[in-house]
């Protein structure tokens, strides 16, 4: 049997609504989930095959998206959040008690400052936006996928209709690298 991508890819993509308006998102506790409110919809969302990026049990990839972070705010039990590696570049504020992460904030200098990650699937509302491309695909084996299955992984999410990329999509890895440039003095601000 093929292997789970993730839920919200294995069986194709539901499309969002262009004026989705935001929602709640809830970690896995049953009883005192942590929840997040969201005051529009998110942007760039993308399948990440990255070894930090929260994953559902049994998913290859995880399915993360951003925000601006003046339309996040925790709106229910927050004293259950923990940072899990406060020396990535995006500190992931996880449930202490189910693990699931709620959303992910850069704090230093950085072109995606001002932006958090979060996963829709952690809502019950419907019309978020859908995937847009898979990100990190080779990462997998990093974490102890077998290359050789890596074919039929990339078919699978083109399938789909996600294109396939081993680091970010070329418009966000363009804007770093503008970022970057416009750090160096080699472009114009
Ligand atoms: N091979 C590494 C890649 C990790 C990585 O660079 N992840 C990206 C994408 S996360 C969401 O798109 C990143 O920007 N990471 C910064 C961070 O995680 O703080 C691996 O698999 O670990
Ligand atoms: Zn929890
Ligand atoms: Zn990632």
């Amino acid at each position: 049997m093929a292997p789970s991508l993730h839920p919200l890819i294995d069986n194709g993509l539901v499309k969002g609504q262009a004026d989705f308006p935001g929602g709640k998102l809830r970690c896995h506790c049953s009883s005192n989930p942590i929840e997040i409110t969201l005051g529009s919809n998110v942007a760039h969302n993308h399948a990440c095959g990255c070894s930090k990026c929260w994953k559902p049990k049994g998913a290859l990839f995880s399915v993360v998206a951003v925000i601006p972070k003046d339309k996040l705010q925790v709106t229910a039990n927050g004293d259950k959040l923990k940072i899990v590696d406060t020396s990535a570049t995006i500190q992931r504020y996880a449930c202490k008690d189910c693990g699931v992460h709620l959303y992910g904030r850069i704090e230093k200098e950085h072109p995606f400052k001002g932006l958090d990650f979060v996963h829709v699937e952690l809502s019950d509302q419907k019309g978020w936006q859908e995937p847009q491309f898979a990100a990190f695909v080779s990462s997998i084996i990093e974490q102890g996928f077998d290359p050789k299955g890596m074919d039929e992984v990339r078919s699978k999410l083109r399938s789909v209709g996600l294109e396939t990329y081993d680091a970010l999509s070329p418009p966000l890895m363009d804007a770093i690298a503008t970022w970057t440039a416009q750090k160096a003095g080699v472009l114009p601000a």
